[in-house]
C-alpha cells in the first residue's frame, strides 16, 4: 500500500493533531493514509494493483504530544499525499487532506506542507503588497482603510454622501461591510459608478483620490462576469467572502486578467472552521496559507486587540503565510475589528510598516464624524513615522486628540 516513489517534492504533507489510543495511533496514521487516497475501511482488489498504488498516500510522522490520565494520548501525525492525486483546485486539495476526516472524531489539520509544483498550480496575488500600493500611490506608510458601516436601508444618495465623509478624511480604500447583500437601493454598478464620481470630485480639491472595494456579490455563475464590469465601471479593489463562496471562486478572480483589481479577501464563515482547538482547520491555513494561494492581495483576519481576537501564535503563523519569500507576491496583512487610532503604534510595533489600518466603528464612531476618524489616524501615523508619543502629538492635532479622549491608548 504505501508509495514508495513519492517524495516531499511531489506529495502535499498534512499534519494532524489527534486524539486516541496510543497503541491504536499507527493503524489510525496508516488508515488515514490510505482512506483518502485509494482504499477504504476494507481491503480492495483493485488498490494492490500497481498503477493504483502510486496513488496511495504515506504516514510521514507520529508523535506522542501528551500523555492523558484516560489512558489516550494527543499526537501528531504527518500524512503525505501525492500531488498526481490532485488536479490545481482547493476543491481537489481540501477533500484529499481533510475531506472526510474532517467529520471522523477529535482531529485538527494544523499544517500543509506544499512542494512548489503544487504552489505554482494556484494563482496567488495579482497584485500584492507593491502592487497595492502603487495603484493606491501610498508607499513607506500603512494603508487606512474606512469600513463603510450602516449601508442596508440607504438610498444611492446617501450612500454616496457616506462614502464622501469618509473620503474627505484621506483614507486610501473605503470599503463595503462584507454584510452588504442587498441591492433593492443601489446595485453594486450604480455604487461604484457613483463613489467614483465622488471620489474624483474630492480628489481635484485635495489631490487625494480614494478607492471603492466593492462587494462582490450574487450568484457564484455571475461573479467573473460582475467582477470584470466593477473593474471596468472604476471599483478600486473587490472585496470577497472568500470562505462562504469558496477558495476556487477566488482562484478564477484572481487568475482572469480582465479583472484587473485587488482582490480583498474577508474573513466572515471562517471561525467556523478554526474556532475549536480540536476540530477543523488551523487558522494561519484558513486566513493565510489558502488566501494567498487563491490570490488574496489583501487579507482581512481578526486582530490580536479588538473586539474579535486571533491569538498571537496564531497570528505570527498567519503573517508567516502572507509575507514569506515564494512562489506567489505577498498578502498585506489588514488585522481588524475593533482597530482605533490609539493602537497605531501597537500595530506599527507588531505587523510593521506593510500593513492595512481598517477601522469601522473607530473611524464612523469619532467625536467629529467620519472625515475626523480618518484624519485620526492619519495623525497617529505621522506621529509614529517621527518618533512622537500619540498624546504629544494630539495636543495640536484636533482629530486624534478626540480619538484618544474617546478611546484612548491600549493597556
Ligand atoms: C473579525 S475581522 C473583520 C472585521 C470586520 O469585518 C469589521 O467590520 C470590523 O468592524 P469594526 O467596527 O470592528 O472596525
Amino acid at each position: 500500500m504505501v508509495n514508495q516513489d513519492s517524495s516531499p517534492r511531489d506529495a502535499v504533507v498534512a499534519t494532524y493533531r489527534l486524539r486516541d489510543r496510543k497503541d491504536k495511533l499507527e493503524a489510525r496514521a496508516e488508515g488515514i493514509a490510505v482512506g483518502l487516497t485509494i482504499g477504504t475501511w476494507t481491503d480492495l482488489p483493485a488498490a494492490r494493483k500497481s498503477e493504483v498504488a502510486k496513488h496511495c498516500g504515506r504516514v510521514e510522522g507520529i508523535r506522542v504530544l501528551e500523555e492523558r490520565p484516560e489512558g489516550d494520548v494527543v499526537a501528531e501525525i504527518d500524512i503525505a499525499y501525492p500531488v498526481a492525486n490532485l488536479n490545481g483546485t482547493f476543491a481537489s486539495l481540501l477533500v484529499t487532506v481533510f475531506g472526510k476526516l474532517s467529520m471522523d472524531g477529535e482531529i485538527r489539520l494544523e499544517r500543509l506542507q506544499m512542494p512548489d509544483s503544487l504552489v505554482r498550480q494556484f494563482p496567488g496575488p495579482k497584485f500584492g503588497v507593491e502592487g497595492v500600493r502603487q495603484r493606491l500611490g501610498a508607499y513607506h506608510r500603512p494603508l487606512v482603510m474606512s469600513i463603510f458601516k450602516a449601508c442596508a436601508g440607504l438610498t444611492l444618495d446617501e450612500l454616496v454622501e457616506a462614502f464622501g465623509e469618509q473620503a474627505e478624511g484621506g483614507v486610501d480604500l473605503v470599503k463595503d461591510d462584507e454584510i452588504f447583500f442587498t441591492e433593492a437601493y443601489a446595485t453594486p454598478e450604480d455604487r461604484v459608478r457613483a463613489y467614483a464620481a465622488k471620489a474624483d470630485e474630492i480628489a481635484q480639491r485635495t489631490g487625494r483620490r480614494t478607492a471603492y472595494a466593492v462587494n462582490l456579490t450574487g450568484p457564484v455563475h455571475s461573479l467573473r462576469e460582475r467582477a470584470r464590469r466593477l473593474a471596468e465601471l472604476g471599483a478600486g479593489a473587490l472585496l470577497v467572502n472568500v470562505v462562504a463562496y469558496g477558495y476556487d471562486v477566488v482562484a478564477d478572480l484572481a487568475r482572469d486578467p480582465e479583472v484587473h483589481v485587488p482582490i480583498l479577501a474577508h474573513p466572515a464563515v471562517s471561525g467556523a472552521l478554526y474556532g475549536s482547538p480540536n476540530y477543523g482547520i488551523a487558522a494561519d491555513i484558513v486566513l493565510g496559507q489558502l488566501m494567498r494561494l487563491a490570490g488574496a492581495d489583501i487579507g482581512i483576519f481578526p486582530s490580536m486587540y479588538g473586539s474579535v481576537t486571533l491569538g498571537r501564535e496564531a497570528t505570527d503563523r498567519l503573517l508567516q503565510h502572507l509575507r514569506a519569500e515564494g512562489a506567489h507576491k505577498p498578502v498585506l496583512p489588514a488585522p481588524s475589528a475593533g482597530i482605533y487610532p490609539g493602537l497605531v503604534p501597537r500595530l506599527y510595533q507588531d505587523f510593521g510598516v506593510d500593513l492595512v489600518l481598517n477601522a469601522g466603528g473607530g473611524i464612523h464612531g469619532h467625536p467629529g464624524g467620519a472625515r475626523m476618524g480618518g484624519r485620526a489616524f492619519f495623525d497617529a501615523i505621522w506621529a509614529v513615522e517621527h518618533g512622537v508619543p500619540l498624546e504629544e502629538a494630539a495636543k495640536d492635532r484636533p482629530a486624534l486628540r478626540q480619538a484618544l479622549e474617546k478611546w484612548g491608548m491600549p493597556s
